[in-house]
């Protein structure tokens, strides 16, 4: 009797362990890839995400499964059988071009990838391009240029003497000046050479930034000016390193209430090992959840700086909802109130203040968030990178890469931390709305004439404004009754000639803020179906069930615009649409194609149809 206890108990050790080896087969299947995290091991189980690694740590010592790790702190797991039969990814490398291109990347492969290139296209058979350019490897997570090659070659799978002498060269490049804190407390440029102090810097920075010279290779640096700083020598090619001794500030209790999704717990992880960056997702892909995920890992007094008081008010509402803060904890500062607390949400504008901005200086903040951060830029916005703090975050919808603001953000802030647009639509985190480009005809013969004897903005202007467009606004809002809808538009005669004909409230910068909030308010409960909007739906305000919206003009201007405005109807809600109208057979119909072609990009479906409201009209000889 005695004696058969222990082997009933190896028994069930055994099919224990088979039980766990069949967990990691079905959650393999459940994942749809060859391998997994711990923490998509966790979501598939009923373990929690501790267990999930234990286990798996376990199977791997066992031999059951392998482990490679991505990085220091990711892993991704593997059954030892299927380790030799699934390999239909192929990787090519073209050195001069700094490209690569791979075919069927799988998960391990674009997390090596994103550490020091970034994906630029997908090309037409389905593969991924991604380009290294200098900034990718200066922000380059990497402890040494050793490990930096070593991941390359893993990834490459060859070695390219050329590129690799090229990335040695970035390596160095930023690695010649950094800022850091002086054993007395002030702030100090150090050069890695007296001739880079001597030439490059002094030159290029007056007195307003650097105090005075302490060394050949040394300057005390005005505290206030090292955002200017790190700008202007990020201009001339040397991102400056930032080692200053930066308090945490006081910490604060907080915990997540929501459990973060795979790629979310990547962007925090990507973010804590860096201690500063931007998360780039399309809109609704939980950039503000990852955040509050960001926040409770770093646990310090935090700041949120939003572009507009209602984004304040949804911050504090969010906190309130999925983390343990509670009203006490969270203070708001901007034109409507000031209370600044452990977690503090302020506009841009006010916190950018002189008369304010002290308040903000005083405070230890262990962790600034800037939302909608390609705000940062503009001359008001930017002041507040100059706020100190221990860690910054950035939050951006954004994925456009020529702005001119896009390297300045990631100076300012941190290097990007993102997923790629495509597999978010896949997982089905990000519903993938559907584009489609109408060519509408003219509303009548003047406005056509006039677009033909105008030019320059007056001539973009005809066509955006052409009447026409107010009956196809109509056909389209008719095909989907039921569908919450929003219009947008660039020119106010314009939004109040549409208004009226669809009868529907219309909302500008010159709308009463009461009012705005109001509307907005009764289109978010059902109460209001359909709303016409100006620039100021832009951005900022959250919209989150808008089915159908009707880009009835105003695409104009950036990518960014039109990325936002897609992203409108990119909520996780469902079904979602954008139907752009461009006036057939002008300039805007080759703009709002050009639009788009960046998001067909981003493996968004776009169309395009002819108006179907009314009849083109018939040719004349
Ligand atoms: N881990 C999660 N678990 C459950 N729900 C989540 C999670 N992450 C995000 N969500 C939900 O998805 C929706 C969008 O998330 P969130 O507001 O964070 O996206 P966003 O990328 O910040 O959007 P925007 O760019 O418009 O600000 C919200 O309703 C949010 O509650």
């Amino acid at each position: 009797m005695t004696a058969e206890e222990p082997a009933d108990r190896d028994d069930d050790s055994d099919s224990a362990t088979e039980l766990e080896l069949d967990a990691v087969y079905d959650a393999i299947d459940a994942v749809g890839r060859p391998h997994l995290t711990a923490t998509e091991f966790s979501r598939k189980t009923d373990l929690t995400p501790d267990e999930a690694r234990a286990e798996l740590e376990r199977l791997a010592d066992d031999g059951d499964i392998e482990r490679q790790d991505v990085s220091e702190v990711e892993s991704v797991w593997y059954p030892t059988d299927i380790a030799e039969v699934t390999d239909r990814e192929r990787v090519v490398l073209f050195p001069d071009r700094r490209e690569v291109v791979v075919e069927h990347p799988d998960q391990f492969t674009r997390a090596q990838l994103s550490q020091f290139a970034r994906l630029q296209d997908t090309n037409r058979s389905g593969g991924y391009v991604y380009e290294l350019r200098e900034e990718d490897i200066w922000a380059a997570p990497h402890e040494s240029l050793e490990d930096l090659l070593a991941t390359m070659r893993d990834v490459l799978g060859e070695r390219s003497p050329h590129l690799e002498e090229w990335v040695t060269s970035q390596w160095e490049r930023a690695r010649k000046f950094r800022l850091k804190t002086h054993e007395d407390g002030y702030v100090v440029l150090e050069a890695d050479s007296d001739d880079l102090m001597g030439n490059v810097a002094r030159p290029k920075l007056d007195d307003d930034h650097l105090r005075a010279p302490i060394s050949d290779s040394e300057s005390w640096v005005n505290e206030d000016a090292t955002a200017e700083i790190k700008r202007t020598l990020y201009e001339a090619g040397y991102p400056v390193r930032d080692d200053r001794d930066l308090e945490t500030g006081d910490a604060i209790e907080m915990d997540l209430r929501l459990r973060l999704r795979d790629y979310q717990q990547d962007w925090v992880e990507r973010f804590t090992e860096q201690g500063s960056g931007v998360f780039v997702g399309p809109p609704g892909s939980g950039k503000t959840v990852a955040a509050m995920g960001a926040m409770a890992a770093i646990s310090g007094e935090t700041l949120i700086l939003v572009p507009s008081r209602e984004l304040a008010t949804q911050w504090h509402d969010e906190l309130v909802r999925h983390t343990s803060l509670t009203d006490d904890d969270i203070g708001e500062y901007h034109g409507g109130e000031k209370s600044i607390r452990p977690v503090t949400i302020a506009t841009y504008r006010t916190a950018g203040m002189d008369r304010h901005r002290k308040l903000f200086d005083q405070r230890k903040w262990g962790l600034i968030v800037f939302d909608e951060v390609h705000h940062v830029p503009s001359p008001i916005h930017r002041r507040s990178a100059d706020l100190q703090t221990k860690h910054r975050l950035g939050l951006t919808a954004t994925p456009t890469r020529e702005s001119d603001d896009e390297e300045e953000i990631f100076t300012l802030i941190g290097p990007p931390i993102g997923t790629d647009w495509g597999k978010l639509f896949d997982e089905g985190y990000v519903a993938e709305p559907e584009v489609e480009i109408r060519l509408v005809p003219w509303g009548n013969e003047t406005e056509q004439s006039e677009y033909s004897s105008t030019s320059g903005h007056d001539r973009r202007q005809v066509a955006a404004s052409n009447t026409g467009k107010i009956d196809e606004i109509r056909y389209a809002l008719a095909e989907n009754p039921a569908a919450k809808a929003l219009v947008f538009i660039e020119y106010l005669d314009q939004g109040e000639a549409i208004s009226e004909a669809i009868d529907a409230p219309f909302i500008s910068g010159e709308t009463p803020h009461a009012r705005r909030e109001k509307l907005f308010d009764e289109f978010r409960r059902g109460e209001l179906n359909t709303l016409v909007v100006s620039r100021v739906g832009d951005e900022g305000i959250d919209l989150p069930d808008a089915e159908l919206a009707l880009v009835a003009s105003g695409l104009g201007g950036s990518r960014r615009q039109g990325a936002q405005r897609a992203g409108r109807t990119m909520r996780p809600a469902g079904d979602a649409r954008m139907v752009i109208l461009a006036t057939r057979g002008t300039t805007e119909e080759d703009f709002v194609r050009r639009q788009m072609r960046h998001l067909a990009s981003k493996g968004i479906r776009v169309t395009e149809t002819e108006a179907e409201a009314v009849e083109p009209p018939a040719k004349t000889e």
